[in-house]
């Protein structure tokens, strides 16, 4: 009787936390959580108290809460995070603080997966032993479990992959092949070369019979960016950067080697798929590779795009719907002048 009483209680002040996060009463918020209500409880259309503070714009509320351990990525039942709803609501400051909070816990995990060695077994093994499909109009590949390692909508966005990284000619790097519609975008520039990385079989057997081993410029080096580049000793005008079935680490990994690889004048940009299934969580990853970008010594700027892949013909027959949102943005990174002045000091040194 007694323990049923108390579980009434704590269910009655975790919806009054609710309510009181959603009109912004600090204190009453504070009287709460010191008394124990339970800042996690979800109300019936799954929001917790961080959730409706954060829809009002509530920034006090919102700090105590995120400082009391409410995680900044859980989701309401129609899908949204915390950042989505103060997104919605055009609430700036409380975006800024919940993408704070985003990029520091994301930041702390991954080191902390890396550390353990989470993501040693990848599927990136997996996926290059598989067979691959090209549809018959060159619109879709796809791996044997009915996903689509590249599609023809994103032509536009590698058009203007290829205008950022190969716009002033010289020495073009591309990882990852796919439909080739970066590659081609790339030679219509003109570079004085173009050095194209490629690991799967399939594709690589695709580019020869394609005749992409006679075009101008070109140098095809068939397998694992991991194993080809670091050995290369080259530098590159211009990088892209596009693989599939691989994880953030290994991107991670690749940027690592920007600095010996990118030209102090050079640019690179990357397929910005992190996280594009939410429009929030999407925000936190452009801001956590621009910020390992720039401890590498890159500035980063993101270039929108509209895109509109609503329609769910795009879609038949594939199971990995990769695009949910309605800009794209696209990276565009150079070597940061803070950089270029460490260099040159070390140079007169
Ligand atoms: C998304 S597609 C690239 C699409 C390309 N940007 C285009 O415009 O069509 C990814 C490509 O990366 C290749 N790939 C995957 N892992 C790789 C790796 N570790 N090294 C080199 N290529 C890789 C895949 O086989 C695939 O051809």
């Amino acid at each position: 009787m007694e323990a049923a009483k108390g579980k009434e209680k704590g269910a009655s002040n975790a919806e009054t936390l609710i309510e009181a996060a959603a009109k912004g009463d600090i204190d009453g918020v504070k009287k709460l959580l010191e008394s124990g209500a339970d800042h996690l409880h979800q109300d019936e259309r799954g929001q917790n108290a961080l959730m409706l503070a954060s829809r009002g714009g509530h920034d006090p509320v919102v700090e105590l809460l995120l400082e009391a351990g409410t995680p900044w990525n859980a989701f309401d039942k129609e899908g949204h995070c915390a950042g989505d709803l103060a997104m919605m609501a055009g609430h700036q400051s409380t975006i800024d603080l919940l993408l704070e909070a985003g990029v520091r816990a994301e930041m702390v995990l991954g080191a902390l997966e890396r550390k353990l060695g989470k993501e040693a077994a990848g599927p990136s093994h997996e996926y290059l032993q598989q067979r691959l499909q090209y549809d018959a109009a060159s619109e879709r590949l796809m791996d044997a479990d009915d996903r689509a390692v590249m599609m023809a909508w994103e032509g536009p966005l590698m058009e203007a992959h290829a205008h950022a990284v190969a716009a002033s000619g010289g020495d073009v790097l591309n990882v990852g092949f796919g439909l080739g519609l970066v590659d081609e975008a790339i030679q219509r520039r003109s570079p004085r070369s173009h050095t194209i990385v490629e690991a799967h079989p399939d594709v690589h057997a695709r580019m020869l019979d394609l005749g992409w081993d006679q075009r101008p410029g070109v140098r095809i080096l068939f397998g694992r960016w991991q194993d080809v580049l670091p050995q290369l000793g080259a530098q590159f005008d211009g990088i892209f950067f596009d693989t599939y079935s691989e994880f953030y680490g290994d991107m991670q990994d690749f940027h690592a080697l920007l600095p010996k690889l990118l030209h102090p004048d050079g640019i690179y940009s990357f397929f910005h798929g992190l996280a594009a299934d939410n429009a929030f969580f999407h925000a936190v990853y452009s801001e956590i590779v621009k910020r390992e970008l720039a401890s590498l010594g890159l500035s980063t700027q993101f270039v929108p795009l509209p895109i509109n892949v609503a329609d769910p013909k795009i879609w038949e027959g594939v199971r990995n719907k990769y695009w949910q949102l309605d800009t794209y943005f696209l990276p565009v990174c150079t070597v940061a002048d803070s950089a270029l002045e460490a260099s040159e000091q070390e140079d007169a040194n």
